[in-house]
């Protein structure tokens, strides 16, 4: 089908045209900031809509390329009210189960804005702008645009797993307006060179997409601080409005998302996460359970192709071939594993009958099987959301299935993992600091820029790195210290493909690259940044000449050193004063997130153990105002009216004798935090340096409570002298 092939069969196609144009010049050109008139002009639309049977134009249109350009006959519940509601000029907030059919709430507009400005005759061809898709899975952009592809969309992503040509082409199919739809990373807008390029886009940004939106709450269960840029970034790029969209936001999650992008309420088009067809089990197990047993006898019961979730990816092989042993089409699945064994797996499961795939968080997201029978979480979930977004993966042909949930206290050590584990100690957040605002770079003014290696900083701080990505987020964003200005290489290296491209470039950076490179055995190496000193050419210039060399296949180009660009947004703090209150509020922020982690944990148990239905639980916390009955009749509390009880298994106390064996293997006195995880069995990067896990401590307390480890280590610490603070978190 070509382009054009999407008509206008409305009734009365003068008038679509006539309102059309009324409604779009209503949210031209900027983003809807909730204002009356607006406000008023939805909620008339709405009403209008139950009145009357007669669709708005907006509708007819969206509905005319569902039909022809998406071969659908008709849109699911809410879909038609948010597409109208954008293709109107407002911003929406989309929150559909997964599998709800979210995507199309951006692609049937992306493809709409050009029918409506050709009707309008607002602009010319080619100007349309583009939809940007905001999504952090790379493999789902991919199977996106294919899939839009076939149906004769025109849409790319941008992504580091495509190839130099691939990108130069899509890159230049979004500069010349070929593309209705663009899809990249958070991440990308972190760099400047995007952004910059997103501004020369004919017909600017029709419409942000922002998908897995919840991201972008610090309330939200996966919160990534690169979501919070996204908000910023809307309102500087001047994007018309904007969608976003999530399986799971509670009330609390869905007001920060629709603040943050100004999205007024009646933007929020929410569907009902509750599925008739699921049967809701849970049961509690004792220390002594012989869990796999128990597993084999439920999966006998329950056939059909299933998911098992466990929490880390050493348990997902465990199990899988533990599960083989007795006989089972299992399989492991998670992110450690060889991208194309994933697939394979991914594709066998698909089409299988009884395969069951224990697995991690990994894998789930964009597989869309029907006949999935069984769920089962072997492990606890890190939250309500996760729980109900992996069950919701069940049964999607409305068919019965089964969902099992097997509770036991060994689950909530896992959970501490990932919940102490993510918090820094004092010690690395005064570090991290220091190193920011090093003496050198206290010179330096708002507007200029420094570097440095996210990766060796984490090192040096003993601070995850994705816990260094939240505390930077927070610089950034709470604090307007500086902004991520995208990333450079400090080693570049190549091999002459083309000597006589390269040796007759007669520029002066050629000439300055080519004498200035060492040549060893296969690879020339260039120290540009010494180059760019010496030569006073531009560093900026340097890199362009290889690049321009390697795009035309002149020569075979690595880059390696991934170092963060930072532009001061102020001069950085220098006093020790200054340092030291962001130290302190950076770590009342992270302690306020590992609250909210725990007491996430203590929720997802709630939902289980409580004296209420499973499925009325979920539904009220998601704010739902379903018509749901207060039992729904299949879940293990509608099914026994007997409360599942955790049994009753405390920690351990610390046993003297083991925290003297830690204080003697590990002679550091400066972070009890450190000594706390060592025993406990967290790593962290200084553990890995200092080779902690062959010290024998390493976990050797994982019996005890984290937070009675971290009093006992504080006191030794402070009995030895070594002056480590830790604020402890207090229980309740
Ligand atoms: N109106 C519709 N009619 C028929 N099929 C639809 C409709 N809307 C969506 N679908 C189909 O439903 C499936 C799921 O859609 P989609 O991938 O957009 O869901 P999603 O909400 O983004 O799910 P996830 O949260 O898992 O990413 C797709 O196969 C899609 O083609």
């Amino acid at each position: 089908m070509s382009d054009d092939e999407v008509y206008f069969s409305c009734e009365d196609e003068d008038e679509t045209t006539a309102v059309t144009a009324d409604s779009a010049t209503d949210g031209k050109r900027k983003l809807q900031h909730d204002s009356d008139e607006e406000t008023a002009e939805s909620k008339r639309t709405k009403s209008e809509s139950n009145i009357i049977a007669t669709p708005s134009p907006n509708t007819c249109l969206a509905n005319r390329i569902l039909k022809d350009r998406f071969q659908l006959n008709g849109f699911r519940l809410e879909q038609e009210g948010a597409i109208t509601r954008l293709l109107d000029g407002g911003s929406a907030l989309v929150v559909f189960p997964t599998g709800g059919g979210k995507s199309l709430c951006y692609q049937v507009p992306a493809v709409a804005f050009r029918y409506q400005d050709e009707q309008l005759g607002r602009q010319t061809r080619g100007k349309s702008g583009v939809t940007l898709v905001i999504s952090p899975l790379i493999a789902l952009m991919r199977d996106q645009v294919d899939a839009l592809h076939r149906r004769g969309v025109k849409a790319a992503a941008l992504n580091s797993s495509m190839s130099r040509d691939q990108f130069l082409a899509a890159q230049d199919d979004l500069r010349n307006g070929r593309l209705d739809l663009i899809y990249c990373a958070p991440e990308r807008l972190n760099s400047e060179g995007f952004i910059s390029s997103l501004k020369d886009i004919p017909g600017g940004i029709r419409l942000l997409a922002v998908d897995e939106a919840h991201c972008i709450s610090e309330w939200g269960h996966s919160f990534r601080p690169d979501y919070l840029k996204i908000a910023r970034f809307a309102k500087e790029a001047a994007v018309e409005r904007v969608v976003c969209l999530t399986a799971t936001a509670t009330p609390k999650v869905a007001d920060d998302i629709r603040d943050a992008f100004a999205i007024p309420e009646e933007g929020l088009f929410r569907t009902t996460m509750y599925r008739p067809n699921l049967r809701l089990l849970a049961e509690a197990n004792t220390k002594a359970t012989d869990y796999v047993a128990k597993l084999a006898i439920h999966l006998k019961k329950y056939p059909g192709p299933t998911i098992v979730y466990v929490t880390i990816q050493k348990g997902a092989e465990t199990l899988a071939a533990q599960l083989q042993n007795l006989g089972f089409n299992a399989r492991p699945y998670h992110a450690g594993m060889a991208t194309p064994i994933r697939a394979k797996t991914q594709d066998e499961f698909l089409v299988s009958q009884n395969m069951i795939v224990v697995a991690t968080i990994a894998f789930g997201m964009g597989i869309d099987k029907p006949d999935i029978r069984s769920i089962v979480h072997f492990d606890m979930p890190d939250s309500i959301e996760s729980y109900s977004q992996q069950i919701g993966r069940a049964g999607r042909d409305g068919k019965p299935s089964v969902c099992m949930f097997y509770l036991a206290t060994k689950d909530f050590y896992l959970r501490n993992i990932f919940t102490y584990g993510d918090r820094p100690s004092i010690r690395s957040l005064r570090l991290l600091m220091q190193d920011i605002c090093s003496p050198a770079r206290a010179q330096l003014k708002a507007g200029d820029t420094f570097t440095l290696s996210l990766y060796t900083q984490g090192q040096e701080t003993d601070i995850k790195a994705v816990v260094l990505g939240i505390l930077y987020a927070q610089m950034e964003l709470h604090f307007g210290l500086f902004r991520a200005a995208g990333m450079l290489y400090s080693r570049y290296k190549y091999m002459v493909k083309k000597p006589d491209i390269v040796h007759s470039d007669c520029s002066h950076a050629a000439s300055v690259i080519i004498a200035g490179s060492a040549k060893a055995s296969r690879w020339t190496h260039v120290a540009l940044d010494e180059l760019a000193d010496s030569s006073g050419i531009p560093r900026a210039n340097l890199v362009r000449k290889i690049d321009e060399w390697n795009e035309c296949d002149a020569i075979e180009l690595k880059k390696e050193g991934v170092q963060n660009i930072f532009r001061l947004e102020r001069p950085l703090p220098s006093t020790p004063q200054e340092i030291d209150d962001i130290v302190h509020q950076l770590d009342v922020s992270m302690h306020a997130t590992e609250k909210q982690n725990l007491a996430r944990t203590k929720t997802m148990l709630s939902l289980i153990t409580d004296q209420r239905c499973f499925s009325r639980a979920i539904a009220d916390y998601f704010g739902e105002t379903s018509t749901l009955a207060q039992e729904c009749g299949h879940c293990t509390w509608c099914e026994t009216h007997k409360q599942v009880v955790l049994p009753n298994e405390p920690p351990q106390p610390p046993d003297p004798a083991k925290v003297k064996k830690v204080l003697d293997k590990i002679s550091i006195r400066d972070d009890a935090r450190f000594l706390a995880k060592v025993a406990f069995g967290i790593k962290s990067p200084r553990m890995t340096a200092l080779k902690v896990s062959q010290s024998g401590v390493f976990e050797s307390m994982n019996v005890c409570d984290f937070l009675e480890l971290l009093e006992v280590f504080t006191e030794a610490c402070e009995r030895d002298g070594g002056g480590s603070i830790e604020y402890v978190l207090h229980r309740g």
